[in-house]
């Protein structure tokens, strides 16, 4: 064996040597490999250049068949639906598709597309390969084996907890006395922080009172903000520029913070669970589960776990994905209702009616909420709180029109779009939660009203936003009655990655009279 793969090297210089010596003078063995390898390379870049020359004016040519916008957010809401619903933006380099109708966004989200890394890289600094950015055997994997911590029974436990948050929150409201005027997204913001961490880490963090002053809270803010704006300007795109930029090296200090943050509490858990100072009941279980004790114990068919670094992924993605999406879809229902009296007495009525005059919820009490339940969606309906998701096509695409795009092509599920196409919602702009009673959802197409997108990489963590959602909004209405501030500016919606308003939402929160 060892003689044979001697001969085959010898034969191998041999025929270097051979080579080399019809070559000019100074020409040696290692140049000629050297310029063997750049002409390999300058073959793949020119195929890899040719290919994407071909691809491009595949693409636009395809583009050409989508009516033009100049800027999504604003002209989105103002077209017409001929052509159910599909814009095309195009920026100097690049052009997307933005689908807004039940037939567009269902080929967009499902298993011919993934998650265009481009997009989603920016993410990655801070959720590593969490399950929002990951993709293929490693996301399956994953979210197989996260999909028990969000199964009901897990749930009922944070009941609870949200009940508890909420109480903080309302105390806060009631101390800066009757009728005080209250920012929404900054009070309900740090509540569903408050939520998460408890939920995700059973970590009390008291970030309620204490405001932005933890230099984690600031960093999770941060980091927020910079993934926000870091696509607006071009250079950003390139990691070396970014990360030489004040934003960046900002970004880099957040992202230290939290993860140092998270790796600790996650280790003293494991040494908690070494030294068996967590109790277990006989059937393995503590009495209230949070989402890393599940982590930390899931395992696959082989008994292998995750690991340290895997886990800290999927809690900082948690963090992420479920407090600013949650603190939206409150604060946009709040001001729905604050603007509609009539609904929002009947909201209190309802949750009169369940609670008796119990201040706290229970898991019962949370599917024995139907009008506020429906004063929710409509809410999300109107303004969603994750505006949009993007998604590269893996394969060729033909729409029911005959319009096609072709494989690569980059595209949006537009929500805000696809939640006020007046082919399914009449008067779209009206928020109207009766749309939303069973008679009236029966027949509506299923791919019509997404706030939790759809299809594999649907939200993992609807039920549980949809609990903590209800929990806050009756437990506010419960106590507080909410009519909109006309001495602060009026409500902007402007976009922070989830559905924001530009300068707050300001109500007045006037207590309710109790008897
Ligand atoms: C109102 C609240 C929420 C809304 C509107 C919402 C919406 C969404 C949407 C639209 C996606 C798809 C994202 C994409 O395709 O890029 C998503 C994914 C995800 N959400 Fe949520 N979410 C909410 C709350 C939560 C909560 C509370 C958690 C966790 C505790 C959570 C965890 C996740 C995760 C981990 C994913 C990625 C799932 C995957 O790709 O397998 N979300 N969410």
């Amino acid at each position: 064996m060892v003689a044979s793969s001697e001969d085959e090297q010898s034969q191998i210089f041999d025929f270097l040597r051979l080579l080399s010596a019809g070559l000019p003078a100074g020409f040696t063995g290692t140049t000629l490999v050297v310029w063997t390898l750049a002409g390999i390379l300058a073959v793949r870049l020119s195929v890899y250049v040719v290919n994407f020359i071909a691809w491009q004016a595949k693409f636009r040519r395809a583009m050409k068949q989508f009516p033009l916008i100049d800027r999504p957010s604003a002209e989105l809401l103002s077209l017409d639906h001929d052509d159910r619903s599909r814009v095309r933006w195009q920026i100097p380099v690049i052009a997307f598709t933005f689908c807004g109708h039940p037939e567009t966004v269902k080929p967009i989200l499902s298993n011919i597309t993934r998650k265009p890394e481009w997009m989603y890289r920016f993410f990655r600094p801070w959720l590593g390969d969490g399950l929002l950015v990951s993709e293929g055997s490693k996301w399956q994997r994953n979210r197989r084996l996260l999909t028990p911590a969000f199964h009901f029974d897990i749930l009922k436990h944070y009941v609870k907890l949200f009940s508890e948050s909420a109480d903080v929150l309302l105390e806060k409201w009631m101390s800066r006395g009757p009728g005080a005027s209250v920012e929404l997204f900054d009070d309900v913001g740090l509540m569903t922080l408050d939520n998460i961490l408890k939920c995700s880490l059973g970590y009390n963090s008291s970030c309620q009172t204490d405001g932005r002053s933890s230099p984690y809270i600031l960093a999770v803010h941060d980091l927020t903000r910079l993934i926000n704006d870091r696509p607006d300007y071009l250079p950003y795109y390139v990691d070396f520029i970014y990360y030489l930029s004040a934003d960046g090296r900002r970004f880099r200090k957040a992202c230290k913070i939290v993860h140092d943050f998270s790796e600790k509490v996650i280790r003293e858990r494991k040494e908690q669970l070494k030294k068996g100072e967590l109790t277990f009941s006989k059937t393995g279980r503590r009495k209230r589960l949070d989402l890393l004790d599940i982590l930390l114990r899931a395992r696959d068919e082989d008994g292998t776990g995750l690991s340290v670094s895997e886990i800290q992924d999927e809690v900082n993605t948690f963090l992420f994905g479920g407090h600013h999406t949650t603190a939206s879809g409150i604060s946009w229902t709040l001001f729905h209702l604050a603007q509609n009296k009539d609904y929002q007495d009947r909201c209190k009525r309802e949750v009169e009616e369940v609670l008796q005059g119990r201040t706290e919820i229970t898991w019962q009490d949370v599917g024995k909420l139907p009008f506020i339940t429906m004063c929710i969606k409509e809410s999300m309906r109107c303004v969603p709180p994750v505006p949009r998701v993007a998604r590269a096509l893996k394969q060729d695409l033909t729409f029911p029109d005959g319009k096609s795009l072709p494989k690569g092509s980059p595209t949006y599920a537009e929500f805000n779009e696809l939640h006020r196409n007046r082919d399914i919602w009449p008067n779209p702009t009206v928020y109207d939660p009766y749309r939303f009673s069973p008679e009236n959802s029966m027949n509506r197409h299923p791919y019509a009203f997404l706030p939790f997108s759809a299809g594999p990489r649907n939200c993992i963590g609807q039920n549980f936003a949809m609990s903590e959602m209800k929990v806050s909004v009756a437990l506010i209405l419960q106590r507080f009655y909410l009519e909109l501030d006309p001495a602060k500016p009026p409500v902007v919606p402007c976009e922070m990655i989830t559905n924001q308003a530009r300068d707050g939402i300001w109500v007045k929160a006037h207590p309710v009279k109790t008897d």
